[in-house]
Formats: structure tokens, sequence, C-alpha cells
């Protein structure tokens, strides 16, 4: 048997750990290697998808910000559309720096869960117009389509359990990236409107395709098709949006109150050893977009990461109830 890493005069049980824990570093180590779940771009050269050459295009699109702030103690994240003077619509120079952050976070090995909000109590306003209008030729608009696309289904794959905080209007763009998080908190006067029929277009950062698996393909065509605008009411209802945050306290200001509501909201789904909840994410994952049998070798390879592991042979040693 091939050790690494120190070994102490161990008890069986915890040889059987150190065995464990070797094996599953080998098993981890090649689980995102082989499987689809690693950090492929949807995209390669013979689609056309140049990303350095995008990057630079988009950068010629300044203005506002995409923050992301990691909790190191909580394993949870928040990432932040800013662009208030602009309803946080997203500039070209945003759209780099939200592949950039997606980028930061699949590195980001402790996290387990990620709020994507906007600025100054509003979600999302889409892609910047200026920017739009600037890039109306068929191919730039490709290019864009295809580097938002790779960047919101990077930002899906993520194994953190992700809910967007829909406050204020979640439009176009807007609407699409919050189908890109697992769930979506909407505050009560928040709407959600897919407003591209309105621009002469249909989604293209992916909004469409996991509008249809969201809502099912009879609503989406509803929602697409008459750019309904969603409350929280009918969010609820179809199954867009997963709860509706109180009220705010007016002493605090909608923004701190509703980022903590979310907050709490997340941890209920986060809380426990890093490694399981982003296992959690992943079985998950796996078994929303692939085929049966190919999900069920996903979830195999998950599964053997964790059995065994020291979350897994903790539970053992401890109580084995659990209310
Ligand atoms: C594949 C993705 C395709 C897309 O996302 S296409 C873009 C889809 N989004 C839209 O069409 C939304 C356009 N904006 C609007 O409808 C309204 O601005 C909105 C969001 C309902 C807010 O309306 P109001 O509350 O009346 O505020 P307002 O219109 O005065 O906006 C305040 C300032 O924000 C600006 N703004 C809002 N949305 C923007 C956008 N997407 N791109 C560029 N600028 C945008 C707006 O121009 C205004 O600026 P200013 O104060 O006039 O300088």
């Amino acid at each position: 048997m091939l050790w690494c890493g120190t070994v102490t005069q161990q008890t069986a049980h915890k040889n059987t750990m150190v065995i464990c824990v070797l094996g599953r570093y080998l098993l981890k180590s090649s689980l995102c290697s082989r499987s689809w779940c690693r950090k492929s771009s949807l995209y390669s050269a013979g689609h056309g998808f140049q990303p350095e050459e995008i990057r630079e295009k988009l950068r010629a699109y300044p203005g506002g910000a995409v923050d992301l702030l990691t909790q190191g103690d909580t394993g949870l994240a928040v990432l932040t559309v800013n662009n208030p003077s602009r309803m946080n619509a997203f500039s070209g120079a945003m759209m780099v720096e939200l592949e950039e952050r997606v980028s930061q976070l699949e590195s980001w090995t402790q996290g387990k869960g990620l709020i994507v909000r906007g600025a100054a109590g509003t979600f999302c306003s889409g892609a910047d117009l200026n920017a739009v209008r600037a890039m109306s030729n068929p191919q730039d608009g490709m290019k864009m389509c295809m580097f938002m696309q790779d960047a919101l289904t990077r930002l899906q794959r993520l194994p953190l359990v992700s809910v967007a905080l829909v406050e204020g209007r979640a439009l176009g763009g807007g609407s699409e990236l919050s189908t890109a998080c697992d769930f979506r908190l909407m505050a009560p006067d928040s709407v959600i409107q897919f407003v591209h029929k309105h621009m002469g277009l249909v989604p293209g950062w992916g909004g469409a395709a996991r509008l249809v698996r969201l809502v099912g393909d009879r609503h989406a065509l509803r929602l697409l098709g008459g750019a309904l605008k969603v409350d929280p009411e009918l969010g609820l209802r179809i199954g867009l949006a997963d709860g509706v945050l109180e009220e705010g306290a007016p002493q605090d200001g909608d923004e701190g109150v509703a980022l903590r509501q979310a907050e709490e909201w997340l941890s209920r789904y986060t809380k426990g050893p890093a490694e399981v909840i982003r296992a959690a994410k992943r079985v998950v994952s796996s078994g929303r977009e692939l085929p049966l049998t190919e999900a069920l070798r996903a979830e195999k390879e998950v599964f053997g990461t964790v059995w065994g592991g020291e979350a897994n042979l903790r539970a053992l040693a401890g109580k084995t109830k659990h209310k």
C-alpha cells in the first residue's frame, strides 16, 4: 500500500481513516479531471470561441463592477452586480469581471454557498443597451452570447448552493442571470421579466434553456412570448421563485435586511462540512444535466469522495440518531 503524508502509530480504525483519506484524494483528483464538471468551456475555437479576443472586445465597453466577497467562517460568498446608475446593467467590462469572479469561486475549495445580488436594491437590468447598440452586428453578438453562456453555465455548475436575491427588477439578461442560480428569493415588490421580445430578441445567455428546465416548456413559452412580469406570487406558483423575503425593517434599509435574510435562508442548506455540501451540489448538478446512466456514474464518483471521509467517520464515531 503506497502511503503518502505522515503515518503515526494509529489504531486500526484510524489507519482505515488514513487509507480512506489517501484513496479519496486520489479519487477526487481524478473526479473533475475526467468528468463533465471540470472547468471546460461550452465552446471551442471550432465554434469561433476565442475567449481572450472576446474579453478584449468586451473591455472596450467600460463601467460598473462585479464584486465578490467570500466569508471563510461561513463558507458563504456574495457576488454583487454593481452598476447602480444603469440599474446594474452589464457593461462589456462587467461581463469579463463576472467570468473572473466565477473563476475565483471555482478555486475556492472551502466554499459552500453563493448569494448573487444587485447593488442599491435592484437586481440587474440585463445587458447595457449602449454596449448592445455598439455590438449589434451578428458576429459580435454571437461572441458575447457564447462568452456569457459559458460564464453562467460555469456559475451554475459551481459546487456551491447558489441563490439569486432578487430585489427591484431582474430584466432581460438579468432574468437570465437569476436562472443560473439554484434558487431565487424575491423581495415582495420585485419583478423577474424576460423582456427580450421587446428588444426583438430571445435569451442569449442560456436563460431559455435553463428556464424550460425550471418551469417547463409551457410556462417558459408564456414568459418569453408574453414578456410577462413575474411577481413573487406568480414566481412561487410556476416554480421560478423559491421564497419571498419579509418586508425590510425601515431602520436598517432594505439592502442590509434583504441580504441578511438571504444569508439566513441559504445557511439552512449549507450547514455542515464543506466537502459534504459541495458533494451534494455535485450529485444534483449531474442529475440535473446528465442522462441517467452517466448521472449514476457521476454520483458513484462523488459518493467515493465522501464515503469513509472525515465527516463520515466522525458521524460513525458519534451518535447514530439524527433528528
Ligand atoms: C441577452 C441579454 C439581452 C439584454 O439584456 S437586452 C437589455 C434588456 N434590458 C432592458 O431592456 C431594460 C432597459 N431599462 C428599462 O427598461 C428601465 O431603465 C428600467 C430598468 C425598467 C428602470 O426604469 P426606471 O426606473 O424608469 O429608471 P430609468 O429608466 O430612468 O433608468 C435609470 C437609468 O438606468 C439606465 N438603464 C437602465 N437599464 C439599462 C440598460 N439595460 N442599459 C443601459 N442603461 C440602462 C437608464 O438609461 C437610466 O439612465 P439615465 O438616468 O437616463 O442616464
